[in-house]
């Protein structure tokens, strides 16, 4: 019966059919002895393979009549790939690396769109950047639902603004999470980035041997602080091993809404030993590993908030969590109506910190991997990044090196040819023009979600179909579709990339300038209404984070067992976000110098932050 579901569906000439159906009739009034109860049960069998077959010829016809597009009915639905009976597509999508078979698809059924579809939920991918703006941007209201994430809820998440469908408490959440965020918001965190990323080049130049570490605690650390007011200080910390283990277990759960529960959802209620539910079990597994991310830092948090709240010498933290406990006790004392409750508050700053670190340490993985595989752009990035500091101006054309004069060969020990004596800041951010370019390229080469977090459409008061069903190019998207961005897709479109496999981040420069004057990358960051709420302050995170590292480290390839520089090929996982695999890389001081300097600039951080802290007690400020 298993096979019958899971396999292709092939049920036999009819004429065998009838006669069976003709004996099941007959069998049921006769007496049952041994050999009568054999031809029932055949008969039995038979009967139900007519009844299936009937079924399936309907819904065959059925589903073949909305894609002939019937003028009497609706507009077809967007091509698809055959599937199978009942299970539709399930079968045919591979769980790893689907974004490339949606790719392949689109080219060979010739569109855009491709139409999905699995025991009733239903799925579209969109795989040009037209489609994309056109519905998720242009009619963002209709198609800013989720569809529901079974396996997450499995997973034990409390309420997060990433999965929360369309309605009211989504508009709460990112009302609340949202202005913080926003371009002008986010500048109060700067301080904060500016010295994680100078203790990430101390980490990275002090145990270049542990690299990642001093990556992920950079991105950790900055999340900490901003959603429960939490130092963390070393890459070895508690806290950086507990936000790991969840950044693991939310990327290693494959790609969003596309587990068999999320498909049929009554599968969750499955025993999880069954070969298919392994995705069940992984929940199960990681389930405390959830709970203790969205507990642990929230209740540390509030523990000090408590003590601070009583101590009248003692300042709340400028923290997410801090500023909407004071937010509530304001409320409470002007008898006004709460609307935020505790687990909002715990779903908020858990979503902070999962949406936000991992996202970020992903990024400067890559960005790493690509500096140190393309030494050409390493140079040129760091030359943008000498001029900047030396001479506080721009450049005004492409600066390869900046002291061309001094024949020193790249990676030689005097790489530090211009001398620095600053280190970068935020207002020299803006400047970092070439910098910025390798930063697209690594988001248009490989997007952490390459199939971003899925959206659904829902009802709208415009729609003219009764049903809420949309068309987009004379193809029907029916409403409370799940609906797949492929970024990969868009991002490797030939008719906007030329060469789309090669890293070259000077293809978005102006024609005059030597480039190909290619569009920045899409989608890296989502699309339309939930568009992701932390963009601003990830990018001001990487650009800060690459410009402290160009202008203070060297990275190379690993040195192999012959003393000569060893090349390699990453190895890359897709599972839920795609990743870099760890990798070895050399990473040396750009001169004795530059340790110093951070040292210094890193006290001088420390000091003003503590003096901003032990300010007098007062609430958070709003834009905190
Ligand atoms: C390089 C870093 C990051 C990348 C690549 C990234 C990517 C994304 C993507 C693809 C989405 C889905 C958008 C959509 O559905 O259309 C998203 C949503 C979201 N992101 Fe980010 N993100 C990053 C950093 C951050 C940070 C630092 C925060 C912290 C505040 C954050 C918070 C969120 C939230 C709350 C959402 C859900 C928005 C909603 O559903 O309404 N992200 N992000």
């Amino acid at each position: 019966m298993l096979k019958f579901f899971m396999g292709d569906f092939d049920i036999g000439p009819l004429s065998n059919m009838v006669t069976s159906n003709s004996s099941a009739t007959r069998a049921s009034s006769a007496p049952a002895n041994g050999f009568q109860f054999i031809q029932q049960s055949v008969d039995t069998v038979a009967g139900t393979a007519i009844g299936l077959f009937i079924a399936y010829s309907a819904y065959k016809n059925l589903s073949e009549a909305y894609r002939r597009g019937d003028p009497n009915r609706k507009a077809p639905l967007p091509p698809s790939p055959p599937g199978d009976f009942l299970l539709g597509h399930y079968r045919h999508v591979p769980e790893n690396e689907s974004f490339r078979k949606y790719l392949e698809w689109s080219k060979k059924y010739n569109s855009d769109v491709l139409y999905f579809e699995t025991f009733g939920t239903k799925w579209v991918v969109l795989n040009s950047y037209e489609a994309a703006h056109e519905l998720l941007e242009k009619r963002g209201r209709k198609y800013s639902d989720r569809p529901r994430f079974v396996m997450f809820e499995e997973m034990g998440w409390a309420p997060t603004l990433t999965w929360l469908r369309w309605g009211p408490q989504w508009g709460l959440h990112r009302k609340v999470l949202a202005p913080p965020f926003a371009k002008t918001g986010c500048v109060s965190f700067q301080p904060l980035q500016r010295k994680q990323a100078m203790i990430m080049c101390k980490n990275l130049i002090e145990n270049p041997e542990e690299w990642m570490s001093a990556v992920t605690h950079f991105a950790v650390a900055i999340m900490f602080k901003i959603g429960y007011g939490i130092d963390v200080d070393t890459p070895t910390d508690e806290w950086v091993k507990l936000a790991a283990e969840a950044s693991e277990a939310v990327g290693k759960a494959g790609a969003p809404a596309s587990s068999i529960m999320d498909r049929i959802p009554w599968t969750r209620h499955l025993p999880d030993w069954l070969p298919f539910m392994e995705r069940l079990k992984y929940a199960h597994e990681n389930k405390k590993v959830i709970q203790n991310i969205t507990e642990r830092p929230f209740n540390a948090s509030m523990s000090d908030y408590h003590e601070r709240d009583l101590d009248p010498t003692r300042k709340l933290k400028e923290c997410f969590v801090h500023r909407m406990y004071h937010l509530r006790g304001e409320d409470a004392r002007r008898n006004r109506q709460n609307v935020y409750y505790e687990e909002d508050i715990k779903g908020g700053a858990a979503t902070m910190l999962i949406a936000g670190n991992d996202t970020t340490a992903s990024t400067l993985n890559l960005i790493i991997l690509y500096l140190t595989k393309h030494p050409r752009v390493q140079r040129r990035a760091q030359a943008e990044v000498d001029y900047i500091l030396l001479t506080t101006g721009v450049p005004t054309e492409p600066v390869e090196d900046y002291r061309p004069s001094t024949p020193a060969p790249w990676a030689s020990s005097s790489s530090n040819r211009a001398g620095i004596i600053r280190l970068p800041t935020l207002e020299d951010i803006p400047k970092f023009k070439y910098v910025n370019l390798i930063l697209q390229e690594v988001y248009r080469i490989n997007p952490l979600s390459p199939l971003g977090i899925p959206h659904a459409s829902v009802k709208d008061s415009s729609d003219i179909d009764p049903d809420g069903d949309d068309t987009y190019n004379g193809m029907r998207i029916p409403c409370g579709t799940i609906v797949y961005p492929n970024v990969w897709a868009m991002n490797r479109d030939e008719k906007r990339y030329r060469e789309p496999e090669r890293f070259f981040p000077e293809r978005y420069l102006p024609k005059e300038e030597g480039g190909w004057g290619e569009p920045l990358p899409v989608g890296n960051f989502g699309f339309g209404r939930r568009v992701c709420v932390g963009q601003y302050l990830a990018e001001n995170s990487l650009l800060i984070a690459i410009a402290m590292m160009l202008a203070t480290i060297e990275f190379d390839l690993p040195i192999g067992p012959d003393g000569n520089l060893k090349d390699f090929e990453p190895q890359f996982s897709h599972k839920g976000q795609s990743i870099v695999l760890p990798f070895k890389v050399s990473i040396k001081p750009r001169s004795p110098m530059v340790e110093e300097l951070l040292d210094r600039h890193i006290l001088v951080a420390k000091m003003a932050e503590k003096a901003a802290e032990d300010g007098k007690k007062g609430g958070p400020t709003p834009s905190a």
